[in-house]
């Protein structure tokens, strides 16, 4: 990475710093994210999970739903992600779904822990080791495949 770079990965890294700790302030939790589209423009987001009552309002997703609201767009291909604090696995899974391209994070999941997050014991559930968290059942039932039937036969579909 040359010099250039680092020092605009350092910029945005910064204000999305700026915006957790100003989240803080303003009642919410402490993480903000930023992304950069492929045409250079700037979406950011906070942590908004207790305002509104919405568990999957983390900075990042918030960040990323502003982008493709603003571009009109459900893939972000070519985009940056810069968060506060490392994404935690529904955040990743957002920024996989939204075809964002690199992230960048200053503080990590052991940090969110020490804050008192679940950012690295829900890591745990995925890598595996700690099942209990959440079991998940696959029933057999006839009709399982029938949406996918449906959308295969569907001539005018918008794959993602
Ligand atoms: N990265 C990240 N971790 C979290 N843990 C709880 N909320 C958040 C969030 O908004 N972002």
């Amino acid at each position: 990475m040359s010099a250039h770079d680092a020092q605009q990965r350092d910029e945005y890294l910064n204000r999305a710093i700026r915006l957790a700790v100003q989240n803080v302030s303003d009642g919410g939790g402490p993480f903000g994210a930023v992304v950069v589209t492929a045409d250079g423009t700037v979406h950011e987001g906070v942590n908004r999970v207790t305002r509104d009552h919405d568990p999957t309002a983390h900075a990042e997703v918030v960040a990323i739903r502003r982008a493709a609201a603003e571009l009109r767009k459900f893939d972000l291909t070519g985009s940056v992600l810069y968060a506060s604090c490392e994404p935690c696995p529904l955040c990743l899974s957002a920024t996989l779904w939204a075809r964002i391209g690199r992230v960048y994070f200053a503080a990590d999941r052991h940090g969110a822990a020490r804050a008192g997050f679940d950012d690295a014991v829900f890591y745990e559930y995925f890598a595996g080791s700690r099942p209990e968290l959440l079991p998940v059942e696959h029933a057999q039932l006839a009709a399982a495949e029938d949406p996918f039937e449906a959308w295969k036969h569907h001539t005018r579909r918008t794959s993602y």
